[in-house]
């Protein structure tokens, strides 16, 4: 068994869509990124290559690389998978939390979830997806950005 460990963070501005597991969900502001900024889908992508020792995401997909400037996440995570596979590896199970103020999450995670399994090829078991606010503290807190944190186990395919 592997385990890798994933982190990132996106501003929110105005005048862009919030995309979080795949999900579009209604809010006044979107995540800044050079794909959908897609904060969740890039946290289980870096636990996801880290645990394979494959590096992390700006190696594979360069945000100064025009083929991925509003590139889906689901996508790039569609191509993480492929990569684990040719290295012989299958998810095993995977945890992450979003950390945003606003907007409440909870309705969406079960979407997420469903995303997350399909494109990997799991079992919707083997998938957990939390959400948390700060209390009010930090730039999340603030409103200024959300982050994510994601811990994955991958199996070699026998
Ligand atoms: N953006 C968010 C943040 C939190 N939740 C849910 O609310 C619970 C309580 O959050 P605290 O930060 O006050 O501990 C949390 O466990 C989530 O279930 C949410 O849905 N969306
Ligand atoms: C996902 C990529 C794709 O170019 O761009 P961004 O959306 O800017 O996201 P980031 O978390 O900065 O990771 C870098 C890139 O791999």
């Amino acid at each position: 068994m592997r385990i890798g460990i994933g982190y990132d963070v996106h501003k929110l501005v105005p005048g862009r869509s919030l995309i979080l597991g795949g999900v579009a969900i209604p809010w006044e502001q979107g995540l800044l990124g050079h794909s959908d900024a897609d904060v969740l889908i890039h946290a289980i992508m870096d636990a996801l290559l880290g645990a394979a020792a494959l590096g992390d995401i700006g190696r594979h997909f360069p945000d100064s690389d025009a083929r991925y400037k509003g590139i889906s996440s689901l996508e790039l995570l569609a191509r993480v998978k492929e990569k684990l596979g040719s290295a012989n590896y299958e998810v095993n199970n995977l945890d992450a939390v979003v950390v945003a103020q606003a907007p409440k999450l909870a309705s969406y995670i079960p979407a997420m979830r469903e995303n997350l399994a399909r494109v990997l090829g799991t079992e919707l078991e083997n998938i957990n997806v939390k959400a948390t606010t700060t209390e009010n503290l930090g730039f999340a807190g603030r409103g200024e950005g959300m982050g994510a944190y994601a811990v994955c186990t991958l199996r070699k395919i026998s």
